[in-house]
């Protein structure tokens, strides 16, 4: 039997807007049930590839595949949740309205009071969406994305604006779908929302894939450290290749790939340093490093 088909297949995609190169060659695939999270700097390409796999956009070269089919295609579309990065929702109506206008495009929605159930917005129904806060629109906009039973949702930086206990129970309204058998890509500027939510993360930057694997795995490859510690002077040259975090007075931030190897320099070069402190690198200092070029990109095998 052939193995069934990736939920999302991204291959060798490139797109252009004028003489900018927005995505480069990137391939990605998502299996069904998979949940994967992009992340890279602004201007990375994450929202063009979304926006791709939304079906709004064509890319110059290249396929995308989603739910089985062209995103373009009115069928595969029906299969597929998106929430935009802006959130764009009709200022007038009120929410429970915007709920059954999107819930009249499906054959089989979710019905409205489950649905602002589960994203906690039973408490809105009624009032008008150009009333809400920023972080009550945002919430009512991811919650659309789900109204058609979606196999796959696509979702940029789904928790821009919203408060704590706001994104912990967007968080679990998502994880139930992935729990579920649904297929998630988000974008996310929050490197502990793509821990919360992804089993894979894909790190973009200039429009190509940098690393892709598993939260573990990329922060494994990346091998960065966090260094610390207090010292009068530090020669510049044993701060190449480091990203620094740090250069205050006598006090010293590094991220740096092989943090033996610094203290060694440290000690023969007779640099008296004091209060030293190595630390692994938490996911968001590990990509800061890879984005800033302190570290080698290289593909992590899935
Ligand atoms: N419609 C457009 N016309 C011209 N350039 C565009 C257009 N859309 C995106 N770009 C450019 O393509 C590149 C990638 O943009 P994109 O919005 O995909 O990045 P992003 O990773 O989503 O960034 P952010 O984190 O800021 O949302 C950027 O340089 C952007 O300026």
């Amino acid at each position: 039997m052939p193995a069934p088909a990736a939920a999302v297949e991204v291959d060798h995609v490139t797109r252009t807007f004028g003489p900018l190169t927005a995505l480069d060659d990137v391939s990605l695939e998502v299996e069904a049930g998979e949940a994967v999270g992009v992340l890279g700097p602004n201007g990375a390409g994450k929202s063009t590839l979304l926006s791709l796999l939304a079906g709004l956009r064509r890319p110059d070269r290249g396929t995308v595949r989603v739910a089985g089919g062209d995103p373009r295609d009115p069928g595969a579309r029906a299969r597929i949740g998106v929430t935009p990065q802006a959130t764009g929702l009709p200022q007038t109506l009120k929410v429970r309205e915007v709920v059954d206008f999107a819930a009249g495009h499906h054959r089989d929605p979710v019905p409205r009071p489950e649905l602002l159930e589960r994203f906690g917005l039973t408490d809105l129904a009624g009032r008008q969406c150009g009333g809400l806060s920023g972080g009550q629109q945002r919430r009512v906009a991811v919650a659309l994305a789900f109204v058609g039973r979606p196999r796959v949702v696509l979702l940029d930086e789904p928790t821009t604006g919203l408060d704590v206990p706001a994104r912990l129970s967007l968080w679990e309204a998502v994880r139930g779908f992935v729990a579920d058998g649904g297929t998630l890509l988000l974008t996310s500027h929050h490197l502990e929302e793509v821990e919360a939510l992804a089993h894979r993360v894909v790190v973009v930057d200039h429009g190509r894939v940098l690393v892709s694997g598993t939260v573990e795995e990329v922060r494994g490859r990346t091998e960065v450290r966090r260094v610390r510690f207090r010292a009068d002077s530090v020669p510049d040259d044993l701060l190449v290749g480091a990203e620094v975090l740090v250069r205050d007075g006598d006090r010293v931030e590094l991220l740096v790939p092989d943090a033996d190897g610094l203290v060694r320099d440290l000690v023969r070069r007779e640099v008296s340093f004091r209060d030293l402190e190595v630390a692994t690198a938490s996911l968001e200092e590990a990509f800061l490093a890879l984005t800033s070029g302190a570290t080698t990109p290289e593909e992590v095998s899935r």
